[in-house]
């Protein structure tokens, strides 16, 4: 899974126009790996029940890979979409501190997940960037993605802090990244 996820940051950091390594080694974002697993029981009435509510994730980017069940949606053009199970294929997705030091070129995905009426549905979820476990530093927009024409989004928040900040809110579908606006 590491390897998966180091590959992915050098791939988005060559995306950002910086040296594939930035994000890995100058940024530390394939540090402080979280892992979940995730079991929603079946539900009569799916309708009156959500499996994981609307929200986007914290850290830096997340692999997820979803079993044959499916109920997993993402918000694309204003509309809840389903993410349909593909066998063998992982769901990356955009966390809340990579738009932040992305200055808004990569847009965490809000997504949710919908429980099903008969089967119970697992999946399993590592997130680079675990504000526990990783090391203590701030994360503004990284310098060499600035310019007079494209000023700093965000202020400097520690890892640890945005996931505090985050879970004293709650989890309600808003994230707490629009707070850290300049
Ligand atoms: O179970 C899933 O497919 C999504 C889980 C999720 O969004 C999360 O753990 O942050
Ligand atoms: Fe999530």
């Amino acid at each position: 899974m590491s390897k998966v996820g180091e590959l992915l940051l050098e791939l988005m950091s060559e995306a950002l126009g910086l040296a594939p390594n930035h994000l890995k080694d100058e940024m530390g974002c394939a540090e402080g790996i979280g892992l979940a697993c995730h079991y929603y029981p079946p539900c009569p009435q799916p309708e009156l029940a959500l499996g994981i509510t609307h929200h986007t994730d914290i850290g830096f980017v997340t692999v997820l890979s979803q079993d044959h069940v499916g109920g997993l949606q993402v918000v694309h053009r204003d509309r809840w979409v389903d993410v349909p199970p593909v066998p063998g294929a992982l769901v990356v997705n955009v966390g809340d501190m990579l738009q932040l030091i992305s200055n808004d070129k990569f847009k965490s995905a809000e997504h949710r997940v919908i429980v099903n009426s008969t089967e119970p549905r697992i999946s399993t979820v590592a997130f680079f960037g675990n504000g526990s476990t990783l090391k203590p530093r701030m994360y503004g927009p990284i310098k060499e993605l600035l310019s007079e024409g494209n000023p700093p989004i965000y202020q400097e928040i520690a890892m640890e802090e945005f996931f505090f900040q985050t879970y004293k809110k709650g989890f309600d579908g808003d994230s707490y990244l629009p707070r850290l606006k300049l």
